[in-house]
């Protein structure tokens, strides 16, 4: 598996024709390091991702492992927050092994790949059903070991987690903790859960509300895994990061016009 590669926002600007969504963000990821992206709803954390992976034009620019990004690439793998992505003809273990196909990898290596990339996120019993055949966790996992049999050294994760219930997404959280320190990629991963971002991150960037949104506060989260969300530490940087996102969210609201004080009469 190819280890983690660092990425490098240099003064990044994300435009869609007259609307300024991301303005001046810079970041230093290392390698291996696992970053939580936060921030109110629509503040640009799925565009400054699909920018990372090379979706979307930049002004400054971005780099990964050294490399400028100019369009997507086999280096950096997309996790979405809807398993549909997977084709429904093919089963759990042909739609992982999907990619090694185009690549014309032989059949046998690829096999033996997918059985390798089907195991890591648990789902081997699984491997000759159908996607519709699985639960809604299990198509998440099936996406998961699709994007990692290509063996990207970055893995950007829009919400995958987003659309399933709390007791899946709690194991899923467990399962991925794991699968990031076996595989040691770079992760970068948005969500809206706080708590999610405390038990995963190694850093928690918070962003300001758009429009021309940047990066407001980041928080080193130095604790050790597997972490335990009722410690002083957690409750303290979850108290904080709330705080940070409150602020943004309530600024947002306003340029909406929105939770304004009503006029006493
Ligand atoms: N293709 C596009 N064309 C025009 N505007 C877009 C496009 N994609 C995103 N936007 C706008 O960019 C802004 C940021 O959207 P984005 O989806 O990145 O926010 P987000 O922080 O990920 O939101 P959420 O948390 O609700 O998922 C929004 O105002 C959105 O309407």
């Amino acid at each position: 598996m190819a280890k983690g590669a660092s990425i490098q926002l240099d003064h990044v600007g994300i435009s869609f024709g007259e609307a300024h969504v991301v303005s001046n963000v810079n970041l230093d990821i290392r390698p291996g390091e696992f970053i939580c992206l936060l921030g109110p709803s629509g503040c640009g954390k799925s565009t400054l991702l699909n920018a990372i992976a090379g979706f979307l034009p930049v002004a400054g620019s971005i780099h990964v492992g050294g490399d400028r990004v100019t369009k997507p690439g086999l280096d950096r793998g997309v996790v979405f927050q809807s398993a549909e992505v997977l084709f429904p003809w093919l089963t759990i273990r042909e739609n992982v092994e999907y990619g090694l196909k185009l690549a014309g990898v032989p059949k046998q290596e690829r096999h033996k790949k997918a059985d390798h990339f089907v195991a890591l996120v648990g789902l081997s019993h699984a491997a000759d059903k159908f996607p519709k055949q699985l639960s809604g966790g299990m198509r998440q996992r099936a996406q998961i070991a699709r994007v990692l049999i290509n063996e990207p050294s970055v893995v950007l994760m829009d919400e995958p987690f987003g659309a399933l219930d709390a007791q899946t997404r709690e194991v899923l959280q467990k399962e991925l903790d794991r699968i990031w320190r076996e595989t040691g990629c770079t992760i970068v991963f948005v969500t809206h859960d706080i708590w999610e971002a405390l038990l995963l991150a190694d850093r928690v960037v918070v962003m300001t509300a758009g429009p021309k949104a940047g990066i407001k506060t980041i928080e080193n989260i130095d604790l050790p895994h597997p972490r335990d969300a009722a410690s002083p530490e957690c409750l303290e940087l979850f108290r904080r990061l709330r705080d940070d996102i409150g602020e943004e969210v309530k600024r947002a609201l306003e340029q909406q016009g929105l939770n304004k004080e009503e006029p006493v009469t």
